[in-house]
């Protein structure tokens, strides 16, 4: 089944609501965002996240010494790395390790080959901020890519009207959405259902 990630949550009740909803992953942002959150109060949400649905820190052309601070205060299990970070400070995370990419074109994929990580998110062109920006991007340019033994996560703009065309188009191994389930910049509980139910109708040929 297509794992779900719901990203850039600020409330319990967001939380929960995902977590009985099927999420496999929930997102904090530390990078410039509206949705951004300090160490403190991820550490006190992530008491209401169970250990079967994994924590994600969302980071942009952050220093090592303050991710590694604020995985060990969070606990968090992944660290999404959305900025310019390159292979090398990838392998110095030291814990499971998300890159995320912005595809304009087919060249931005060109480098995916040269990260080892594990999950490659395929995001929209960069807006306001490194993400976030409730923007899709041409599915179609993920076409033809050797992406079969790589577990992409594919993100920008997904919301739960377009995720099973997402997921019969890009066949990814999971989705991520963050503007998609806001009303008014505000976390909808309604629409986390609703995208998660949608997502999870989804079926994938390849990898889990
Ligand atoms: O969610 C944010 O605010 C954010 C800020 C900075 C970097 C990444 C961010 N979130 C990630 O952006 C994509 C797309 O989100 P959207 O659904 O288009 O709003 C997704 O991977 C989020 O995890």
């Amino acid at each position: 089944m297509v794992k779900v990630k719901i990203c850039g949550l600020m409330n319990r009740e967001a939380i929960l609501t995902a977590v009985d909803a099927g999420t496999d992953f929930i997102g904090f942002v530390f990078a410039q965002s509206k949705r951004q959150v300090t160490k403190e109060k991820a550490a006190e949400l992530a008491k209401y996240i169970p250990p079967n649905v994994k924590k994600v820190g969302v980071f942009v052309n952050e220093k090592l010494e303050v991710i590694q601070d604020i995985a060990r205060e969070v606990g968090l299990d992944y660290i999404q790395l959305h900025g310019d970070e390159s292979p090398a400070f990838c392998k110095e995370i030291g814990l499971p390790v998300i890159k995320a990419f912005h595809v304009a074109s087919k060249e931005d994929l060109d480098n995916v080959a040269s990260y080892e990580c594990d999950y490659y998110l395929l995001d929209s062109p960069a807006g306001k901020y490194r993400g976030g920006n409730g923007e899709k991007f041409d599915w179609s340019i993920t076409k033809e890519q050797d992406f079969l033994n790589k577990k992409i996560l594919l993100a920008g703009g997904l919301h739960a009207e377009n995720v099973e065309e997402a997921i019969q188009e890009v066949n990814p191994t999971g989705v991520d959405v963050s503007s998609g389930v806001e009303t008014d910049s505000v976390k909808d509980l309604d629409k986390i259902r609703a995208f998660i139910l949608a997502a999870k109708k989804g079926e994938r040929n390849g990898i889990i």
